[in-house]
């Protein structure tokens, strides 16, 4: 296994910068997610680790080598795309044993290798060197595929198919394991039951693991930790709680999980808090910022609703419910304040009361768990 540190990574296309001085220092065994909106520069950045595409400027390295010169295969990277990039008239077994026989046909002297060739063009009645059968059929075994060894790729569901380019990649005993948006043409269930597989291997080879995605979900349940990207750059990288907790900028703030993001400024600070004017109301945060114009970011779950006529200490809007969705454990108010609209989520428990659209209410605000951003 080893680490991965790329150091000032810059990629122009035609003229554009779409990768600028990016720096990332990946530790050995870690599962590590890329995550930002479509175009951010994710894929380019693995390309650039996998070698399929040349850096700009920077550098790469991957253990203990700097890796910019050494082609893609000697970098012994394993890779996994979204979209599985299977041989369509290879059974699940030549799949995964593919590489295998070709590594083995590069590594091995020219007598060896015509009779790898010939194994290879004959692949229906292909008898595969001992070795490389019994590795196969325990990595087939590892992702629960026995059953399906036999098959063509087609004949499998679209779990199993990412399941066999995952044991292709594994098989190979990578350094790194790249992995770019590999569940996105998987339905929701299956996409939630190929996570925890994804993890649990993960887990188990100890396999150093960079994980490109769209899907904030996805990276924040399954990494230890996050890279957030957006227009080429790294803007936060930290754990699933750092960065859910004390996101940077509200950029992050919006993109990783849900955000109420309200300007304001700045009036006064007094006794350890700040005071923000936002529209007609005075929000007490206990966040202390050089800045003057603000952005109060406030998650759904750390307001609370009260009836208007209810008597409350300051730090406090009032407000309409516009909606109330009942969603089992809690209820999602949809609250409109002067011009903004708020998010609440509370939990409920048998009893509670739902403020019902219309009814009029105080959202009560923590100045703890306001950030100014
Ligand atoms: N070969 C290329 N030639 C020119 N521009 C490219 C090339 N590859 C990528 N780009 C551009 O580089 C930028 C980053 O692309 P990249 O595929 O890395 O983004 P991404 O974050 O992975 O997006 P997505 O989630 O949509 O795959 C985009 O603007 C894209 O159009």
């Amino acid at each position: 296994m080893g680490s991965v540190v790329v150091k000032q990574l810059t990629k122009n296309f035609s003229g554009t910068d779409v990768l600028k001085n990016i720096e990332l220092d990946i530790q050995e065994g870690e599962f590590f997610a890329l995550l930002g909106p479509s175009g951010c520069g994710k894929t380019t950045t693995m390309r650039c680790i996998a070698g399929f595409e040349t850096p700009t400027s920077g550098e790469i390295k991957i253990g203990e080598k700097i890796v910019n010169k050494i082609s893609p295969h000697q970098r012994n990277c394993g890779m996994v795309f979204q979209s599985y990039a299977l041989f369509p008239h290879m059974n699940v077994f030549d799949n995964i044993a593919y590489s295998l026989n070709i590594k083995r046909l590069r590594d091995s002297n020219m007598f060896k290798k015509i009779g790898v060739y010939i194994r290879m063009l004959n692949s229906k009645i292909v008898k595969y060197p001992k070795d490389i059968e019994e590795k196969v059929n325990s990595i087939i075994e590892y992702v629960e595929l026995q059953d399906h060894a036999k098959k063509l790729t087609g004949e499998l569901s679209g779990g199993q198919q990412q399941r066999v380019a995952l044991a292709r990649a594994l098989v190979m005993e990578p350094q790194v394991l790249l992995m770019d948006e590999p569940l996105s043409n998987l339905d929701q269930k299956l996409r939630h039951t190929m996570r925890n597989t994804i993890r649990r291997i993960q887990q188990e080879l100890k396999i150093t693991t960079i994980f490109v995605t769209h899907d904030q979900e996805e990276a924040m349940s399954m990494a230890d930790r996050v890279a957030v990207m957006s227009g080429g750059e790294i803007l936060q990288i930290g754990t699933p709680t750092d960065l859910y907790s004390n996101p940077k900028t509200p950029f992050i703030a919006d993109f990783v999980g849900t955000s109420n993001i309200l300007p304001g400024k700045v009036i006064k600070k007094e006794k350890n808090l700040t005071y923000v004017r936002v529209g007609d109301y005075e929000i007490q945060s206990s966040m202390d910022t050089e800045l003057e114009d603000v952005q109060l970011v406030i998650r759904p779950e750390n307001l609370i609703v009260k009836d208007k006529n209810e008597s409350t200490r300051d730090n406090y809007f009032e407000g309409t419910v516009e909606v109330a969705t009942y969603l089992g454990s809690t209820v999602r108010y949809d609250i409109k304040v002067g011009e903004h609209n708020l998010l609440v989520d509370t939990v409920f428990e048998s009893g509670d009361k739902i403020f019902a659209k219309g009814s009029e209410i105080k959202v009560i605000v923590d100045p703890e768990r306001v950030l100014l951003l």
